[in-house]
């Protein structure tokens, strides 16, 4: 198999790490560069001791320049407002991009300085930038040379409720969006909420009906809608005690009336084919069936006497929700099978 050069950059954190492990037995990747600026001079091994024996690298700092001139892809996965100006140096050096950060997420600049707090440096690359959701937007990423890799809860949202939307079925004022998440969610840099007695034996919800993933559900639902109609969701997150997982529950109301029948044959039929999507039906998703693999679990169910469809989707945020789709996202710019080094099922419990 011909080998890619790859390198990652903000290899020192959770996302980043994940890359390194899933790359480390990807059969088409050269690993040739990782970087961290706090642990730039060590060795991966030093710092991840689950990664002795798995790769000799040592970390260095970003430089693009000298990142791109040993890469023929690179991912990075560093703080949202930091990714803006490496992902331009490495696109404008011709190279293969995905970036897992939310900065080229959304078409609208105006939104991303909102929600982000930040000016847009490279507006004319956002509008190149593809959205790395391969069930929705598989063709467009095979001719991409920039994708922005979805966020953790803004992938199990969407999935869950595409089909819906596509069919045009839903409600488009109705979305209601609880979600949990495992507390590497909010990366490596400790802080008091992720402290272990402040976020163990605890289920904290945050910034409801202020989170930066919203104007992202919205957008993407929106355009697997075709646009008829503004979608709005009101979301809201929490942390839960896990290390990693998600599970996203969904609530909406239909446009008409349609039996369960039907709509689990409408996500049959959507999602027929897809090699990480595994629908559910009598067994309820759980962050645990998924842990460490690039599944995303969805399940629909219906509470007919209150008029709601319920649906429920479980991913790693590790994973489906960040490095694995990322290498599902370049396993199709880089022209190889979709599910190239990430056919691995969860480990149990
Ligand atoms: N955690 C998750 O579940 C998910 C994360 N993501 C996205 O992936 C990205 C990384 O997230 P996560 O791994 O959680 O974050 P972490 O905080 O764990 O890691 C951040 C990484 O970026 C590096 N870094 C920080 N600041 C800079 C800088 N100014 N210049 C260069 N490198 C820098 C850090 O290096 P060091 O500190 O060693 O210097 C570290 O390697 C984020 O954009 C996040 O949105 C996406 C989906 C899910
Ligand atoms: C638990 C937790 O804090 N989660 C993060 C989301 C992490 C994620 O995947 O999203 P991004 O890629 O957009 O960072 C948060 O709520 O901001």
């Amino acid at each position: 198999m011909k080998k890619f050069r790859v390198a990652i950059a903000g290899a020192s954190g959770y996302a980043g790490a994940e890359l390194v492990r899933l790359a480390a037995a990807h059969p088409a990747y050269e690993l040739t560069a990782v970087t961290s600026e706090k642990s730039a001079g060590q060795s991966v091994a030093s710092v991840f001791p689950s990664l002795t024996g798995v790769v000799s690298h040592t970390f260095e700092a970003l430089a693009p320049h000298a990142l791109a001139e040993r890469a023929d892809a690179v991912f990075l996965a560093l703080p949202h407002t930091k990714s803006q100006e490496p992902v331009a140096l490495c696109r404008k050096a011709g190279k293969l991009v995905v970036d897992l950060s939310a900065d080229y997420r959304l078409k609208d600049v105006a939104a991303y300085e909102q929600w982000y707090q930040t000016p847009h440096a490279y507006p004319q690359l956002l509008q190149e930038a593809v959205y790395g959701l391969p069930e929705l937007h598989r063709s467009a990423i095979a001719k991409a040379g920039l994708v922005a890799s979805p966020g953790c809860y803004p992938t199990a949202a969407i999935l869950q409720l595409a089909p819906l939307c596509k069919q045009g079925w839903l409600q488009p004022d109705s979305i209601v969006i609880d979600a949990k998440s495992g507390i590497s969610g909010a990366g490596r840099s400790p802080a008091l909420p992720y402290h272990f007695p402040e976020a163990h034996e605890s289920l904290e919800p945050y910034k409801i009906g202020q989170h930066r993933h919203i104007p992202e559900i919205e957008q993407e639902l929106g355009i697997v809608g075709g646009r008829t109609a503004a979608i709005t969701v009101a979301f809201t997150p929490h942390l839960v005690p896990m290390n990693r997982g998600i599970l996203c529950t969904a609530y909406c109301r239909l446009t008409k009336d349609v039996s369960l029948n039907e709509l689990r044959a409408l996500y049959r039929d959507f999602y027929k084919g897809e090699r990480f999507i595994r629908l559910f039906e009598e067994t309820m998703p759980n962050p645990r069936y998924i842990k460490g693999s690039n599944y995303c679990d969805i399940g629909i169910y219906q509470d007919r006497r209150a008029g709601w469809v319920v649906t429920v989707a479980a991913v790693d945020n590790l994973v489906k929700g960040a490095a694995g789709q990322a290498i599902q996202a370049m396993n199709l710019m880089m022209g190889l099978p979709e599910d190239t080094g990430l056919t691995a099922p969860g480990s149990y419990p």
